[in-house]
């Protein structure tokens, strides 16, 4: 293929001019990679070249500091909303290592993955008493609330049962609302400044012992930890950071909307998935963050003119892994349009392969630390989703792929008809 940029911009592209990548959806690069045929493909953003990348290969290119860099690299509405400023997520070197190293201590030990997962199925089941008991619910809020409650319980943040719902819709709100101009947006702003607060003060008063957290807890880890230059995290990046756990654990309701989409779309799967088959459940969880449209690319600057797949990258330009279109890649995939969780039993999944949470070693990249908790989460939880004994009424289960991040338009609403469960 030629190269995409045959004459590359001097300029320096203004990070806030990425956004307008987001509002382009999710068919936009891999539209423009069937036009281009190759998987590499230029773009320009106001005049700028951004080159967009995808597979395997151009997955470990991205995840090498010496060709692609973070910093500077997410625009700033992104970071008010979704990551927050000053965030892991802009990290690079030993800066990065050092504020990682608390995410991989606090996510990705066994036991903690389960204790959070035990909470999550606990609070769901009882949840379940009072779903029944309505005329219908909305299984992508519900999930959030769950979800939601038992994250900020798990990481030793104080919620009372009432407050729950309030912080699942501003923690749902950050992640709706990063990829728009528009009143979600604001939504999403509004909903950070109250949450950074709010936990800003939490951290303050666990540092002065005006509150008590549990031991090892992550707000007593993030409260304690200290960065690469021996400092404690200003209590604003301290919240950032709390908030970097338990707003994510709760946008795995997506997931689970997107689980209720598949059991109506595909039922054949529902009676394997109740059954609690948990290699199942977990080929399950790979599929449909494979299959269904959430972060739709992660990318940073070149800090040196570098080369990629005959495509000259210009130095300061913008590189991204298009991750959607790596998701829906035939060569990987086959058939990837097909949802079968079956093509996920008995393969082993390559570290540059599947990357809806990124790709290569989270212990030393930006790959996302919480992939283990997300998989182990949705597994569990949609578990539980099939044994539910539901009706589903007339409604919207569109999924727009112009709309980042992408939902079932209605929530998915559910009638639940009986809390027991149904093997
Ligand atoms: C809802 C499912 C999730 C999705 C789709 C998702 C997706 C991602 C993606 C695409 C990245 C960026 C990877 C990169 O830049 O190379 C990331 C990073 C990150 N994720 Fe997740 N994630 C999810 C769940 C979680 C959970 C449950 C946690 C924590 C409890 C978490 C915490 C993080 C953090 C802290 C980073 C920044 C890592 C870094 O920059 O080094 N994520 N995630």
């Amino acid at each position: 293929m030629g190269n995409p940029h045959p004459m590359p911009g001097r300029r320096t592209p203004r990070p806030e001019n990425a956004l307008q990548l987001l509002t382009k959806g999710y068919g936009w690069l891999p539209d423009r990679r069937r036009a281009a045929v190759g998987r590499t493909v230029g773009a320009r953003l106001g005049g700028l070249p951004v080159t967009a990348i995808e597979g395997p290969a151009a997955a470990r290119f991205l995840y090498d500091e010496d060709h692609v860099r973070r910093a500077h690299a997410i625009p700033e509405p992104v970071q008010g909303t979704l990551f927050g400023k000053g965030a892991v997520h802009t990290l690079d070197g030993d800066e990065h290592r050092v504020r990682k190293s608390m995410f991989i201590a606090l996510l990705m030990r066994e036991d903690g993955i389960a204790s959070l997962v035990r909470q999550a199925t606990d609070a769901w089941d009882e949840a379940v008493d009072g779903w029944a008991g309505r005329p219908q619910i909305v299984l992508m809020d519900e999930a959030a609330t769950v979800i939601a409650g038992a994250v900020c319980r798990w990481a030793g943040v104080p919620v009372t049962d009432d407050e729950v719902p309030g912080v699942a819709r501003d923690l749902t709100a950050m992640v709706d609302g990063f990829a728009t101009g528009g009143p979600r947006h604001w939504r999403a702003r509004r909903a950070r400044g109250r949450r950074e607060a709010w936990l800003g003060q939490l951290v303050d008063d666990v540092r002065t012992g005006r509150t008590t957290v549990p031991a090892g807890s992550a707000v007593e880890v993030v409260a304690q930890h200290r960065d690469a230059a021996g400092e404690q995290l200003d209590p604003r990046i301290a919240a950032v950071e709390l908030l970097n756990i338990i707003r994510p654990t709760t946008a795995v309701a997506w997931f689970l909307a997107f689980s209720g989409h598949a059991l109506a779309r595909w039922p054949e799967n529902r009676k394997r998935l109740a059954s609690g088959d948990d290699a199942f459940a977990e080929a399950w969880a790979h599929e449909v963050r494979r299959f269904y449209p959430f972060a739709p690319f992660i990318g940073g600057r070149a800090p040196r003119e570098v080369e990629w797949d005959g495509a000259r990258i210009p130095r300061n330009s913008m590189v991204l892994l298009d991750l959607y279109g790596q998701n829906h890649d035939a060569e990987i995939w086959g058939d990837p349009y097909a949802f079968r969780p079956e093509r996920f039993l008995g393969r082993d999944i390559g570290e540059f392969e599947l990357v809806p949470q990124g790709a290569g070693d989270p212990r030393t990249n930006h790959r996302c630390p919480g992939e283990q908790l997300t998989v182990a989460l949705l597994a569990a939880l949609a578990t539980r989703l099939a044994q539910l004994d539901v009706a589903m009424p007339e409604q919207d289960l569109t999924i727009a792929l112009h709309r980042i991040p992408a939902r079932p338009a209605s929530g998915v609403v559910l009638q639940v008809r009986s809390s027991v469960r149904q093997g």
